[in-house]
């Protein structure tokens, strides 16, 4: 999906819902320097920030210059150049199970002054944001959130969880295996080019993770503001592999009281190969003088606790939803992924707001790949051929014969299109929202089905914010 977001037109829908408020929906031009300025400090203001320095400032126009980036103006207010409400927007591909990547699209910034709050304000953006994205050809939309109540009404919900790791450095006695390689301590700026390639290696091979933009690497490696305290007590370690190729790199920063050892945290941790997230885990809880380590936004699996001889030096806290998914194209969205089995399963999908409603035949075959049949005509992917389908209904029934498997009736369940988000990426099992009534079999033996194909090797994670 490489396009200039601003091509799209504003959505008409939006811009008169708002102007029947007495309010002007306006997509803002990055090269006009005041309202994009206006606006980052709405933003600032909407999420309770400081006011951003020069250098924030700077930064924050290079990044929504590559956004699409709406305000909402009140003409009556005192400030009227300055938005009630802002989101932000952009094109960007969401690693799904199967080493592949998703067309999506990216929403942020979402706030809206409390002096204009509960007019449905938010409600006109985000409806705005699902229509852009459609026609931009996203198959999903996905966000990251500050509360939990706000976008299921939308059809997004927790696709992929994140959680706090703490280590007891007393405790944390390494038991894994060495890595062929080793780690170097660099500085963060001689990182740039190398972090840009292997974040995009890291983000491939794990379900859950969006595509890096440029500006997300230099806040990671604290180059936005190199002289802040910040920046300067980051620290940066590499990965090289045992023939001197970069595979991994993390940063972190170690916070003390005088005279008392401090904790050593770090939220970017990114590897190409586990030979990289085992090296970098190592250097991390193995260092002297701090009390421990603390990964920000780590995997809810993560493989550590089991590199230790006492599992228990492990604390995993704040388990959270952290990405959020909406499906919008369920043929694409579901096309994109590879599955954990064979078969073929019958999705009745209800989605209030009408995207993603309908029949969908999904059909993956041994090698993991799927086509999804919609019998209305209008699939994105066309139906498969009569023999692949009975050869797919065959081994789903563990025939080898075409009589068997033509008896076979395909299996199906029904479930809302957040369920479907939410076991899209394999985070969640379809048993556990069956368990839960959201759910539910029409026909024996589906959601244990959908249960092994939804299946994903990897478990998703997502270590950003955006
Ligand atoms: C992707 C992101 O950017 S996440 C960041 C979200 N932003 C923030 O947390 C910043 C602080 N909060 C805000 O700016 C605002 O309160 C917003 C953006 C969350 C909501 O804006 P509003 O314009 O007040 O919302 P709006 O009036 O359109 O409400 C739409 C619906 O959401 C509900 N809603 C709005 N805010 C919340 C909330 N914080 N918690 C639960 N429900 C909410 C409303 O009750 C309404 O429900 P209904 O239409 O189903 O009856």
């Amino acid at each position: 999906m490489a396009f200039e977001p601003r091509s799209i037109p504003i959505d008409p829908d939006a811009k008169a819902a708002l102007a029947h408020r007495g309010l002007e929906y306006r997509l803002i031009d990055p090269g006009d320097t005041a309202a994009l300025d206006a606006w980052i400090d709405a933003d600032h203001r909407g999420f309770h920030h400081a006011r951003p320095r020069d250098v924030g400032q700077e930064y924050d126009r290079a990044v929504m210059s590559e956004r699409r980036v709406h305000g909402v103006y009140d003409a009556g207010i005192a400030e009227p150049d300055v938005p009630v409400a802002t989101v932000s927007s952009w094109p960007a591909g969401l690693s799904v199970p199967g080493g592949r990547s998703v067309d999506g699209w990216a929403v942020s910034s979402v706030t809206v002054s409390p002096t204009h709050r509960r007019r449905g304000i938010a409600r006109a953006l985000m409806e705005a944001e699902l229509a852009t994205a459609k026609r931009a050809g996203a198959a999903v939309a996905m966000l990251t959130v500050t509360e939990a109540t706000i976008y299921g009404r939308y059809g997004y919900a927790p696709a992929a969880k994140s959680t706090t790791v703490e280590v007891d450095r007393r405790r944390a006695r390494w038991t894994g295996p060495d890595a062929p390689g080793r780690v170097h301590f660099v500085e963060p700026s001689s990182l740039r080019e190398q972090a840009a390639a292997i974040s995009r290696r890291a983000v491939a091979r794990t379900p859950g993770e969006i595509d890096r933009w440029p500006g997300a690497l230099d806040r990671m490696l604290g180059l936005v503001d190199p002289e802040s305290d910040s920046s300067r007590s980051l620290r940066a370690l590499r990965y090289d592999d045992q023939h001197g190729q970069p595979q991994g790199f993390a940063t972190f920063r170690v916070t003390r009281e005088p005279n008392q050892p401090g904790w050593a945290e770090f939220d970017v941790l990114a590897a190409a190969t586990d030979d990289a997230e085992r090296a970098l885990w190592r250097v991390l809880v193995e260092q002297d003088f701090v009390a421990g380590v603390r990964g920000l936004l780590r995997s809810v699996d993560e493989p550590l606790e089991w590199m230790l001889e006492d599992p228990r030096a492990v604390t995993v806290r704040d388990v959270a939803d952290h990405l959020w998914v909406r499906i919008i194209d369920p043929a694409a969205a579901l096309t994109a992924r590879r599955y954990g089995a064979a078969g073929e399963l019958v999705l009745d999908i209800d989605d209030p707001l009408g995207y993603a409603s309908g029949r969908y035949t999904l059909l993956a075959s041994a090698d993991g790949k799927a086509v999804v049949h919609v019998p209305r005509g209008d699939a994105a992917t066309p139906e498969p051929a009569a023999p692949q389908r009975e050869r797919a209904r065959a081994r789903a029934a563990g025939e080898s014969g075409g009589r068997a498997a033509r008896a076979a009736e395909p299996r199906s369940i029904r479930l809302d299109v957040r369920d479907l988000a939410s076991i899209y990426l394999g985070g969640v099992r379809p048993s556990v929202l069956a368990r839960a009534g959201r759910i539910t079999e029409a026909s024996r033996g589906a959601i244990e089905l959908a249960e092994r194909m939804f299946a994903s090797a990897r478990t998703p994670h997502l270590s950003i914010w955006f």
